[in-house]
């Protein structure tokens, strides 16, 4: 179970003295094994949310629990590999390494915890499950799609095997079979017992989720109703 609790967000501007409330007192639980989406407006803080839920970004106020494990009370040392384990997140704009390979890229996150080949095999394998041709394996992320470097994002995001994927915008960039391919690899994911978070723009995408939340003026609702 992940727990958010009344947790918010604001932003001071460089220029001005005022603050920009972004996210306010949100609650949420979400069970292991279930897939939940976010939608809203854009600019309404959906990955300023991700990003809390991730240990990347520190709320001002409130917390986050991965079970019993407060995510914030962690030192950064121990925080890093707790995430590292636990949350594999496939971020919006890619943040695929430019000078290293695809099956680099997809291996980086455990480069230095697990024996090369061993490695390898298993980004070669996500790879080809999400249906990126072996030729691309020696690319730099330069010279790929946006829809191909979405998918590299996202076979590195599960190269740990985490428990927890966290995904901002994972369709984005797709057509509607590499689109569909996703939908069907995170329902794959979810049977698999893992936790999925989502947010999208996509309300097709947005559908194949157990639950749907709305964030809007700093507050999440569920199906219209107050979280
Ligand atoms: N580091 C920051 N400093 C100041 N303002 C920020 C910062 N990060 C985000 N913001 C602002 O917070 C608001 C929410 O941003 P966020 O990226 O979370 O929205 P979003 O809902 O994910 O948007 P989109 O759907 O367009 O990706 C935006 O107005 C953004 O400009």
């Amino acid at each position: 179970m992940i727990s958010v609790k009344n947790v918010s967000k604001s932003f001071q501007h460089l220029s001005l003295s005022q603050k920009t409330v972004i996210l306010q007192n949100v609650d949420l639980s979400i069970p292991k094994g279930s897939w939940i989406s976010i939608v809203g407006p854009s600019g309404s803080g959906k990955s300023t949310l991700l990003n809390i839920i991730s240990g990347l970004l520190k709320p001002d106020t409130g917390e986050i629990y991965y079970n019993d494990v407060d995510l914030y009370q962690l030192h950064n040392k121990a925080k890093s590999d707790f995430r590292r384990k636990t949350i594999g997140f496939v971020f919006q704009d890619f943040k695929l390494l430019p000078y290293y390979s695809v099956v680099d890229n997809v291996m980086l996150p455990l480069l230095y915890d697990r024996k090369k080949k061993e490695l390898y095999d298993k980004a070669v394998t996500l790879l080809q499950s999400i249906g990126i041709k072996k030729e691309l394996f020696s690319r730099l992320p330069e010279g790929l799609s946006g829809g191909e470097k979405q998918r590299v994002a996202i076979a590195r995001s599960l190269i740990a095997d985490p428990d927890v994927m966290v995904c901002d915008e994972p369709t984005g960039n797709l057509d509607r079979e590499n689109r569909d391919r996703i939908i069907d690899l995170l329902g794959q994911l979810r049977e698999d017992g893992k936790t999925i978070i989502l947010v999208t723009h996509d309300l097709d995408v947005a559908d194949h989720g157990d639950k749907l939340y709305f964030l809007k003026d700093g507050s999440l609702t569920l199906g219209g109703v107050s979280v």
